[in-house]
């Protein structure tokens, strides 16, 4: 595509003197060298950042800002109004910092609702069942509709600023009955999921608090179908309706159905692992999306690496790259690495959903 116009760069793509992105004619966009580049040469930093999840398994062990990790000894702050654990108070002060006043009085909530409960409710992704079709996937949300309109009016109650005043209802606004607490009420008792919540309580809170960023995140590749199977589809509706029962009323009108469904979207294709730092990034703490790291596409042979710096991923060239290589990094984990052709497109097709065309897969 060398010499043909090309779009516009997409918002939140990565710019710098030594690259830049450009569409491919099969794998989308991607990144180029735009000089001869030396070999260890740190040519990008990613630190945008915007949605995250640490297992809730790990919420004692791994800081809730920087992701530090201590071999699987509990952190010594613990933040336990919101369920997280940090390495020091500065980092504490930084995640309160970020996520704001709402933000934690939303994690306080979330929080007691899923305290207790995430032994028995704990999330189990069996990648290797049937995904929903988009069709599937509409119907679902589409039947959340009717419990999520009682349970806003549930809500608007609580909300309203002169809630105890005579004028409830004069304004057009229908007055909560038995039956709108009730519909709450269901939505409490539907079990947890507590990492699919932390997710759309992430995801929703990083776009009320970055507005101007959002097309960041609408900008990246999408996969129509991101629901890794039945049950995954039900816990994010439920998760839905969790937060509007639970969540501050301030944030009601950012939870959605297209929120919610535009962040799983975007996620599918563009998160990376979140693992340890040692033992050849064993342990899988969780998961984030750093949209400007995301247009880096995938090579069984890189020429780029990766490493995560706390929150900020660190493209440090592996070799030496000519002006006009493309610069790729690796999607697969350490083993799978040396897995043979056959199965290393197998898991980049199951998990990332594209045949590799890389060259060393094409060489042979
Ligand atoms: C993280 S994104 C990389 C940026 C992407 N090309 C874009 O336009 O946004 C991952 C997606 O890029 C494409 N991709 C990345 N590496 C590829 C490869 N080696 N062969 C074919 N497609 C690839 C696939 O569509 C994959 O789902």
């Amino acid at each position: 595509m060398e010499g043909e116009e090309q779009p516009p760069l997409p918002p939140g793509a990565p710019t710098s003197h030594l690259f830049e992105v450009r569409h491919t004619p099969h794998s989308g966009r991607a990144v180029f060298a735009t000089q001869d580049i030396p070999a260890d040469t740190l040519v990008f930093l990613g630190d945008d950042l915007t949605v995250d999840v640490v297992l809730r398994e790990y919420r004692r062990e791994v800081c809730g800002e920087c992701f530090g990790y201590d071999r699987g000894r509990d952190l010594c702050v613990r933040d336990n109004t919101v369920g997280f654990a940090f390495c020091s108070e500065e980092c504490r002060g930084q995640w309160r910092n970020r996520v704001g006043e709402l933000g934690v009085e939303t994690w306080t909530a979330v929080e007691k609702l899923v305290k207790g409960r995430s032994k028995e409710d704990a999330d189990m992704v069996d990648v290797g069942l049937p995904r929903p079709k988009t069709k599937e996937i509409r119907i679902a949300w589409e039947g959340t509709a009717d419990q999520a309109a009682l349970i806003r009016i549930a809500r608007s109650s609580v909300s309203s600023p002169d809630s105890s005043g005579e004028n409830k209802g004069e304004t057009g606004t229908v007055k909560p009955t038995k039956q709108h607490r009730k519909a709450v009420q269901k939505a409490l008792m539907q079990p947890v999921s507590p990492d699919v919540l932390t997710f759309c309580v992430n995801g929703v809170l990083w776009k009320y608090n970055n507005p101007a960023k959002w097309d960041h995140i609408l900008a990246l590749a999408k996969d129509n179908t991101p629901y890794h199977n039945y049950d995954d589809l039900r816990a994010f509706t439920r998760s839905y309706l969790h937060m509007l029962a639970v969540c501050p009323s301030a944030l009601l009108e950012h939870v959605t159905p297209e929120t919610l469904f535009l962040l799983s979207s975007r996620d599918s294709h563009n998160s990376f692992g979140i693992r340890s730092l040692e033992d050849d990034g064993s342990e899988f703490f969780g998961y984030g999306c750093w949209p400007s790291a995301s247009y880096f596409n995938h090579s069984c042979g890189p020429n780029v690496e990766k490493k995560r710096v706390g929150r900020v991923w660190h493209f440090r060239t592996g070799t030496k790259i000519k002006v006009g290589e493309e610069l790729c990094i690796t999607y697969l984990s350490g083993e799978e690495r040396k897995l043979s052709r056959n199965k290393r497109m197998k898991t980049l097709k199951g998990n990332w959903g594209f045949e590799c065309g890389c060259e060393r897969c094409e060489a042979l």
